[in-house]
């Protein structure tokens, strides 16, 4: 899929911003704080309903503005339609496909998919579980958008139960017993969403799992497929092919054991928010392999290490998405300046293929030679075609 239009209304630094794009590589390039990344944020924010720089709306909103349009003209196999978003913060969100208004905003999740590469990738290794975890949610959402109603029913589950948790944890009488009573429905609740959660996430990483090895071994110098990996650690004993009903189960038998606990620390100790990605460098990552041939990523990788396995983790979810049928969208914002010249050129030479590549840099010698194709100067909230780039 590409973009072959985005306008912009009222979005981040842009009052209006009229952009036509085409297949190929187009890359942004201006000084800094120009509106380079707010072009290319747009349009990862119709994909996924948020933004990889901010966690709420209201920074996407031009100061001072009640509200932003990102409109953008997609091409799909060759069909072309028209997808838009309103942004109001404070207030429901709207979005449309061709003009008509949809039922859910979040339905439009998923309809644009992007992969975006930027200097903030680096904490998927470095930052904490939730990092990885969002990272994990995010392409799940992708690949399946009816996952982005689970992952906010589980949410808004977790939040009411912890504060369920903290007012029983201080009760006492007949007070406690009514709120251990109405904790049993929230624990059903969890149990419910959590395990479909548990049950895709751990799909996923069985999935991306391949793809990860053979990134890492293209993107580090001298390294095969099996020396990194990922494995999914979960709050409850999770077997490979375990189904939802089991998971179901298994975590409420976790929660009743971890009962007293929760009540006394005030929050949910059992489901998808405790667990981890572990990222493992060395000899396979394999589980049943020796221990000691093998490290966590965190902690004990070089610093070339760690970018090259968030590089990895990022190409495999293209390679994946790509695998389910579709080219995504590749947003590669800032991210050449990062690399040392020999990654650089491996990541440019990787991606050049795609069918839509989207580059922002500061300066035109960040933009590696391998991506030739359109380029815009990007300067006072003006963006205009400069032609070809050389690369
Ligand atoms: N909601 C907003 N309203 C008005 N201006 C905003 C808003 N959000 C961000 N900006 C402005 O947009 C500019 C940043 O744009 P952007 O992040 O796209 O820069 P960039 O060209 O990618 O720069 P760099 O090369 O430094 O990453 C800043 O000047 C910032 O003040």
């Amino acid at each position: 899929m590409h973009v072959a239009h985005l306008s912009l209304h009222d979005f981040r630094s842009y009052a209006t911003a009229e952009v036509a794009l085409g297949p190929g590589v187009t890359a942004f390039v201006g000084r800094n704080g120009q509106g380079k990344t707010n072009l290319v944020e747009a349009i990862d924010y119709l994909s996924r309903l948020q933004s990889h720089r901010v966690a709420t709306d209201a920074p996407l909103v031009r100061a001072g503005a009640p509200q932003a349009v990102v409109r953008a003209a997609v091409v799909k196999d060759g069909r072309q339609a028209v997808l838009e978003v309103e942004l109001n913060p404070g207030r429901a969100n709207r979005a449309r496909i061709n003009r008509s208004t949809l039922p859910r905003t979040r339905d439009l999740v998923g309809l644009v998919r992007t992969v975006v590469f930027s200097p903030e990738d680096l904490t998927l290794v470095k930052g904490d579980p939730s990092d990885r975890r969002r990272f994990l949610d995010d392409l799940l959402v992708l690949r399946t958008p009816r996952l982005a109603g689970t992952r906010a029913d589980y949410d808004r589950v977790l939040k009411q139960r912890n504060s369920l948790l903290k007012t029983a944890g201080l009760a006492r009488g007949s007070a406690r017993d009514g709120a251990l009573a109405t904790l049993a429905v929230w624990d059903d609740q969890l149990a419910h969403h959590g395990a479909e959660l548990l049950a895709a996430r751990l799909e996923l990483v069985e999935a991306l799992g391949p793809y990860v090895g053979t990134a890492y071994a293209t993107v580090a110098r001298g390294a095969s497929r099996d020396d990194a990996a990922v494995e999914y650690r979960s709050s409850v004993a999770a077997p490979p092919g375990v189904g939802p009903e089991e998971l179901r189960e298994a975590l409420l038998t976790e929660l009743e054991a971890r009962r007293k606990d929760e009540l006394d620390r005030g929050i949910s100790l059992v489901g998808p928010h405790r667990d981890e990605l572990l990222l493992w460098l060395g000899h396979g990552g394999d589980p049943s392999g020796d221990p000691t041939s093998r490290l966590p990523v965190k902690g004990y990788a070089s610093h070339g290490e760690s970018w090259s396995f968030a590089l990895a983790l990022k190409l495999a979810s293209y390679d994946l998405l790509r695998a389910d049928g579709d080219d995504p969208i590749l947003i590669l914002d800032d991210v050449f300046a990062e690399l040392d010249s020999e990654r650089r050129a491996q990541l440019a030479e990787l991606v050049a293929g795609a069918e839509q590549v989207l580059v922002t840099a500061a300066v035109p010698e960040d933009v590696p030679a391998a991506l030739t194709g359109a380029r815009f100067t990007v300067a006072g909230g003006e963006v205009t075609q400069v032609g070809d780039s050389g690369g």
